[in-house]
């Protein structure tokens, strides 16, 4: 980590000879003052500033357990200097509950506010474990550090570096993002400390030839999870499965958050040995820092970005964070009011952005005044120069930890800050949670007089960039995703929102239309799926889904039918219709038909509601196809165009030729000119195979236009939901890995293709019924050719 002049031979003889005497000498100290087991070190008297520390004349040693200054503790001489070059001279609670633990090898789960100087209680004892052990280039990786995300792991990395900055142990910063791996690679196997993102370091322990972190055994070094919980979360469970199967059980491992896991199934996934417990705000009034101010306001979802403006152009002498849910949500707020000028420097951090671009950001907005539009991924850890004067969260925290860790993004260590929450009418149960565990708000009101709206400047900027309007409608869609897959649905209820005013107040001229929603209506009963539907919502605001050709098998009555019986059904049905008789079908049909007109047109292939003993989802398939069934029955396949239908007697249709054989079986008939009727024929021929040919030209044009289309609108469909589930889960963190690939898919937009496969295809995209009735129509056209002309 420092950098050395070239030493001569004698001198390094000598700095190793009172290196060694140091660390005996440490290890003498620790062991002769070891805290006992269980007991927090908070509880002691701190030592007097000026009593003497280290060995005393009698030859025993000073307490270090429960002394509050560096300088007490029996730490390397080269830690300390680092720690008095960075001004850091009194411990912190949770460094004096943790050190004296720690700095003796035992395991710890420390859980401390945030702000309160976590950081510093994992590096010193990771630096003074690989300095007692002298480590060296040659050890390879004796620590693994890890965060959830990079910033954070670039800001771990940072004070790394500065407090063991007079160490000579490497460390490396192995985060996504960077497109120097391959180098990594080469480098990896000489580093001492890895700072890392779960996700990266695997993919080191991966792909990199002898990357080898078995030497943690040898010695027993040292394991770090700094915010704890959120990487023993589900979105890193793989990824640490993976990383700890690999590494050594025989090691020391150190866990630390503000809202800290004590999950026995975590704690045996890590293989701890009875760790120390260090909760030191356990007995505090508040899970908060006592410095920060914190209010909510009660804001309906309409009204958020009248709110925000509002807010920032009151505060624009202050560093403020806001947070939002989603990535395109940040994207939006930050182009539109970046546009709108509100006289403050603006700038927004989101998991979607390149990995240089995301630092750059983070330190420009700890130099200078601004705001800073983001997603959770500025939630944990960060430390913005302990000076962000306000945390405005935009969009309600999924629960109480993701609360405390974004409103701890101010009043860090010493300083003050203040926050405020945005709460919407149908999100009022988190602030009794808030409550519940120990986070004092303040409900206050906005002063209306003071709110400037933003909504039509946000709607005429819409309508100069198209660009934006697409921005708006993914924002839109990307938060009510965001709600509707929140776990806590006491709070979170997608159903309760305000739809078309929230997608108005973005300056949207129409309400998008918000396929996920589909999900929450399978499998509904129709009062539940009616109970869905807020109150306020008129028919025009439901939510519009397509009818398509049922996918599912339909009980059609009719089913196994030829279409001659179909005929018959269809008028029975008509002649009973038209008498008002008693006809169940009938009368289902109009009600259903209604209904479906009136209310659930848009749910053709969702509902499953039991009706009757019959699902309302099979009644709809069914008028459907029977809508289908009846136009197709007013072609006539057998039946050439422009030639009459001719009954016989009984009624029954007569075969085209029939007539002709029946006037020619007469006894006074005319005797046909039989080269006459050839050339008619022939004439006839002529003319149908031109208009089959253009008719076939045309469908397939058609059919070739609508496969294009569709797989447009499907390949459309799903990239959109991709990034929305990339924006939603967990890619603000560090991308977990192992994600499945896209699906290769085939497609065939020759019409040369093989019939089968084109078949399959066409079937695929629903245009099976027209392909196969055109074929049925060719061959029957052409039988009836053949026969006339026989
Ligand atoms: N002993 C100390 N003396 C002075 N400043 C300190 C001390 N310990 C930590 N700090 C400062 O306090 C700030 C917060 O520290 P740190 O980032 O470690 O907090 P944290 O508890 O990890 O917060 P979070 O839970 O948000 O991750 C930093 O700016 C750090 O430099």
């Amino acid at each position: 980590m420092g950098k050395h002049a070239p030493k001569s031979r004698k001198v390094k003889i000598q700095n190793r000879l009172s290196e060694v005497h140091e660390i005996e000498l440490l290890e003498e100290w620790i062991e002769s003052g070891k805290p006992e087991s269980g007991s927090n070190p908070l509880s002691l008297e701190p030592l007097p500033h000026k009593a003497p520390v280290g060995r005393l004349p009698d030859g025993s040693f000073s307490r270090y357990a429960g002394c509050d200054r560096f300088s007490q503790l029996p730490v390397s001489k080269k830690t300390k200097d680092g720690l008095t070059q960075c001004k850091y001279k009194t411990m912190t609670d949770i460094q004096r509950a943790s050190l004296p633990h720690s700095l003796c090898g035992r395991d710890i789960l420390g859980a401390a506010k945030t702000g309160s100087g976590k950081t510093l209680a994992f590096v010193i004892p990771v630096l003074e474990k690989l300095y007692k052990a002298r480590w060296g280039p040659e050890d390879g990786v004796g620590c693994i550090i890890m965060s959830p995300t990079r910033e954070l792991a670039g800001q771990l990395f940072e004070v790394l570096k500065s407090v063991g900055k007079h160490h000579g142990f490497s460390a490396g910063l192995l985060i996504g993002g960077r497109k120097d791996v391959d180098a990594e690679k080469e480098h990896v196997n000489g580093l001492n400390i890895l700072v890392c993102t779960p996700g990266r370091l695997l993919q080191h322990m991966d792909e990199t030839p002898n990357f080898d972190c078995s030497q943690l055994q040898v010695q027993e070094q040292v394991l770090v999870l700094d915010e704890a919980d959120r990487i023993l979360d589900v979105g890193f469970k793989r990824d640490l499965n993976a990383i700890i199967s690999q590494l050594p059980k025989h090691r020391q491992t150190l866990l630390f958050s503000a809202t800290q896991t004590k999950s026995v199934q975590d704690l045996a996934r890590l293989s701890l040995k009875d760790p120390e417990y260090l909760g030191v705000h356990e007995e505090s009034d508040t899970a908060t820092p006592n410095r920060l101010q914190q209010t909510a306001m009660l804001v309906p979802l309409d009204k958020k970005f009248d709110m925000l403006w509002s807010f920032i152009k009151a505060h624009l002498n202050s560093r403020i964070l806001v947070f939002l849910s989603s990535c395109k949500q940040v994207k939006f707020v930050f182009e539109t009011f970046k546009k709108l000028r509100p006289g403050i420097p603006l700038k927004c951090l989101h998991g979607r952005m390149k990995q240089d671009r995301r630092m750059g950001i983070y330190s420009q907005f700890c130099e200078q005044r601004s705001v800073l539009f983001s997603t959770d991924v500025a939630s944990r850890g960060l430390d913005f120069n302990k000076a962000v004067d306000w945390v405005v969260q935009v969009d309600c925290p999924e629960d109480c930890a993701a609360y405390i860790h974004r409103v701890g993004r101010t009043a860090r260590y010493l300083s003050g800050g203040r926050s405020v929450l945005f709460v919407m009418p149908s999100e009022m149960k988190i602030l009794e949670k808030l409550e519940e565990k120990k986070i004092p708000l303040r409900v206050i009101k906005a002063n209306e007089k003071r709110i400037q709206s933003v909504s039509d400047l946000l709607a005429s900027l819409l309508v100069k960039y198209p660009d934006l309007q697409h921005l708006a409608q993914r924002a839109f869609v990307t938060y009510l995703k965001s709600i509707h897959k929140q776990r806590d649905k006491e709070i979170f209820d997608v159903t309760k929102l305000p739809i078309d005013e929230f997608s108005a107040s973005l300056g949207l001229p129409m309400t998008p239309k918000i396929r996920f929603l589909k999900q929450k209506l399978k499998g509904k009963t129709v009062s539940e799926a009616l109970s869905l539907i807020p109150e306020n919502t008129s028919n025009d605001n439901l939510l519009e889904f397509p009818i398509k050709e049922p996918e599912f098998p339909i009980k059609d009555p009719d089913a196994g039918k030829s279409d001659v019986e179909e005929v018959d059904e269809d008028i029975l049905l008509a002649k009973e219709t038209q008498e008002g008789g008693e006809n169940i079908n009938s009368k289902g049909d109009d009600m259903y038909v209604n209904y479906f007109s009136d209310l659930s047109i848009r749910c053709v292939e969702l509902f499953s509601f039991k009706q009757d003993g019959i699902s309302l989802a099979e009644w709809i398939c069914w008028l459907a196809t029977r809508v289908t069934k009846k136009k197709k029955l007013k072609i006539n396949v057998h039946r050439p165009v422009g030639t009459r239908v001719v009954f016989d007697e009984e009624g029954n249709t007569l075969p085209p030729l029939a007539r002709l054989a029946a006037s020619s079986s007469g006894a006074d008939s005319v005797q046909l000119n039989k080269e006459k009727v050839n050339q008619r024929y022939a004439e006839l021929r002529k003319n149908l195979k031109v208009a089959d040919k253009e008719d076939k030209d045309l469908d397939r044009k058609r059919r070739k236009e609508k496969r294009i289309k569709e797989k447009m609108k499907n390949k459309r469909g799903r990239e959109e939901e991709e990034e929305e589930d990339e924006e939603l889960s967990g890619s603000d963190m560090e991308t977990p890995r192992g994600r499945v690939d896209k699906k290769t898919k085939i497609y065939f937009d020759s019409d040369d293709e093989d019939g089968e496969r084109r078949g399959d295809m066409a079937k695929k995209e629903g245009i099976a019924a027209d392909a196969i009735s055109l074929a049925e129509q060719e061959e029957l056209a052409l039988k009836l050719l053949n026969s006339m002309h026989s």
